[in-house]
């Protein structure tokens, strides 16, 4: 398996073969820094280092997943297995699972996700008699759990805590939740996120046996994306390192984007404070991206005044111009991309997987999935949950077919559970048995319970007001030719959106859950309309089908590298950073959105908002994540609370140089006739969804 350093530059080649003490790579977006990261872990089993004594450390479980099917490629698959290759969280639970008496958790300890952390502020919230000014709201608990996890992450003690000056009374709040909460995460038998990294971190500094054990088999350290690590990553770094140092780290400070979240820049530009010994490599050629790309990129992070001054010389010479496109609203922004996404791939022959949608927060997915589902494209997202797996929109989708398919047992359980009405597993039993006998769906044995004996009095009452809610529905549907009011009007009359708004456990969050269901109404209404713009009836076994199709796939692929085949990629830019696409839309580039509003109107205190040259390095990430292509869109305007509301440009879009854009206005270039392809392949997608 000998290393093949013949692709690799005369400064690549350099960082591989430095393998001996602290060394730095510095180096813009693209130019081979994680490439360097693989070789050098080939290359040290090449010369005999044991695979176990070699750490990778990758900011995503993502990029983790990607490093090591590469390096898979290039060794073996028991080598890369031997490997220990993930992120600081996964690296530091396998830690502690192995020793969970030197790092003081018990022997089967729980990890902590964001949602129990939010459950478990707002209980301590709560026994301490904190209902300041909205406390329970989600917003505000956000702050506090972020104000928490950035004093970890910096080594302050609850009892510190207490004793500093407090900006806002979130820091206020947060201090007085911080040491009940630590108690509770102990009486718990449990750890949250970022105790996987302070924990390690403190540990190994008191704890001479632990360090001299994890020094020892941790002999090859090395980090991607250091620019982004805080503290209590770096504290790890340097005592896992000890006095050997054999520390690799790779970055790129123009890609630091999680200040907000506690990381320090400072720790990679100052890497030879740290590390007195360190040796930096910078990169200065570009691998990933045409000319155009990378002098837009160049442009815009030139204005950032905090930066080393660097530059992306491109490697690959051509390419298109970078495209702007303009839409006079936002549900045409999302329009345009499904159809040149369609275009792409049903005429160009690009492949799904090399196509990208990137935005800055995640809600802005919504529109952009559920367009794609409606043109049963094949897509996952990349850090947040797809719409359409989300437990409440298969509740409401499960009534939809309760009313319109009442055939489908399966989807009759599921709603006869939520919300719950006092039917359980023999009553259940019993319908079934009845059904069987007779050669019934379930839902037609529920509408005719009262011929059923054996059923409590609570669980048939439930069944009563069930089956008239859903023969309610199914008159309305069947007199107004439509299911959206009629589905709507059942949702709210077996109490679902009451449920949901309940178990979200406030109203911010109940309202954002309950969101997905009015996605769900809206996709079918679109569905409706389309059926009827073409003179037929809505088939709506279709549109089940469609709503089922991603999910099936999933299923059937299992691995995450094989789910990837094949399907088109949305992403926030945060979890998009490292990876590439021959394709890219960055959209929603206007002021509010990007940069984020709360840069421009702070709700919290500053350490907690954002700035706005991060802001411009996620744009930045954003633009360097093309290879070949690039759009860039926004709105002129925006459905706000039902009203159009006219959306400003981002001023990052002033900052790109003319000569590498061209501009595509589409009510302009639509008037003028220049959208004929686009319009055509509208209508053939028209065609298709009325096909299906
Ligand atoms: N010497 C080289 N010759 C040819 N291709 C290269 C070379 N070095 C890197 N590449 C390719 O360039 C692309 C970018 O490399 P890589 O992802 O390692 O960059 P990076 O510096 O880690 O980028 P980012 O800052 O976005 O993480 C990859 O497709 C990689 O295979
Ligand atoms: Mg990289």
């Amino acid at each position: 398996m000998a290393l093949d350093l013949s692709g690799l530059n005369p400064d690549q080649r350099a960082a591989v073969c430095a393998t001996e003490g602290p060394l730095l790579v510095l180096a813009g977006a693209g130019s081979g820094k994680t490439r360097v990261i693989t070789h050098r872990v080939v290359y040290l089993i090449e010369r005999g280092v044991a695979p176990g004594n070699i750490v990778a450390l990758s900011f995503t479980n993502k990029a983790a997943d990607e490093m090591r099917e590469r390096l898979m490629k290039m060794t073996t698959k028991a080598v890369a297995d031997a490997l220990v290759l993930g992120t600081f969280h996964s690296v530091g639970a396998a830690m502690m699972r192995e020793q969970p008496d030197h790092f003081g958790v018990p022997k089967k300890f729980g990890i902590l996700d964001q949602g129990d952390v939010y459950g478990l502020v707002r209980a301590v919230l709560r026994d301490l008699g904190i209902h300041g000014q909205g406390a329970e709201r989600r917003f505000d608990l956000g702050a506090i759990v972020q104000r928490i996890s950035l004093w970890k992450n910096d080594f302050v003690s609850p009892t510190d805590a207490q004793g500093l000056y407090f900006e806002t009374e979130y820091d206020e709040a947060a201090a007085a939740v911080y040491g009940p909460y630590e108690e509770r995460l102990r009486a718990l038998g449990a750890v949250d996120f970022d105790d996987l990294i302070c924990r390690i971190a403190t540990t190994l500094e008191e704890n001479a046996e632990a360090r001299a054990y994890w020094q020892a088999k941790f002999r090859y350290l090395m980090v991607d994306e250091y620019q982004d690590t805080n503290r209590a990553q770096l504290e790890v770094v340097r005592r896992l390192a000890g006095e050997r140092e054999n520390v690799c780290v790779v970055g790129d400070d123009d890609q630091a984007i999680y200040g907000w979240r506690g990381a320090k820049v400072a720790n990679i530009l100052g890497f030879d404070m740290y590390f007195k010994r360190a040796q930096t490599i910078k990169l200065e050629q570009n691998y990933r991206s045409y000319a155009p790309i990378c002098r837009c990129a160049n442009a815009v992070i030139q204005r950032n005044t905090s930066r080393h001054e660097k530059e992306l010389v491109p490697q690959r010479r051509g390419g298109d111009k970078v495209t702007l496109v303009v839409a006079p609203d936002g549900d045409q922004e999302a329009r345009f991309i499904g159809r040149t996404i369609y275009r792409e791939i049903k005429e160009r022959g690009t492949r799904p997987e090399d196509i990208a949608v990137l935005y800055r927060s995640a809600k802005q997915c919504d529109a952009i999935e559920a367009l794609l589902q409606e043109h049963g494209l094949p897509y996952r997202i990349l850090g947040g949950q797809a719409f359409y797996d989300k437990k409440q929109v298969k509740d409401a989708l499960a009534y939809l077919k309760v009313m319109l398919a009442p055939q489908d047992d399966l989807a009759t359980r599921r709603a006869l559970d939520v919300p719950s009405r006092g039917v359980g597993l023999k009553t259940i039993e019993h319908l079934s048995e009845f059904a069987r006998h007779r050669n019934l769906s379930l839902a037609e044995a529920i509408h005719r319970s009262e011929e059923i004996a054996d059923i409590p009095g609570r669980a048939a009452a439930g069944l009563r007001s069930f089956s008239a809610a859903i023969k309610r529905a199914q008159a309305h549907f069947y007199s107004s030719g439509s299911a959206v009011a009629p589905l709507q009007g059942l949702l709210e009359g077996v109490g679902l959106r009451e449920y949901v708004l309940k178990e979200a456990g406030s109203e911010a969050a109940g309202t954002a859950r309950w969101d997905g269901v009015v996605w769900l109404l809206e996709a079918l209404g679109r569905f409706e309309q389309r059926a009827r713009a073409k003179g037929g009836h809505a088939r709506y076994n279709d549109f089940f089908q469609v709503m089922n199709a991603t999910k099936e796939k999933d299923k059937d692929e299992g691995k995450e590298e094989d789910a990837a085949r094949g399907q088109i990629t949305l992403s926030t830019l945060h979890s998009a950073k490292g990876l590439e696409w021959p394709l890219v839309f960055l959209i929603g580039c206007e002021e509010g959105i990007m940069p984020h509003k709360r840069v421009s109107a702070p709700r919290i205190s500053d350490a907690i908002a954002g700035d706005i040259e991060e802001e411009r390095r996620l744009f930045y990430v954003g633009i360097t994540r093309a290879r070949d292509r690039l759009y860039i869109t926004r709105a002129a305007t925006r459905l706000e609370r039902g009203a159009e509301v006219p959306r400003k440009p981002s001023r990052f879009l002033d900052d790109l140089p003319e000569a590498d854009v061209q501009v595509h206005d589409i009510a302009r270039d639509e008037r003028l006739g220049h959208d004929n392809i686009a319009s055509r392949a509208e209508a053939f997608l028209a065609n298709l969804a009325k096909g299906l």
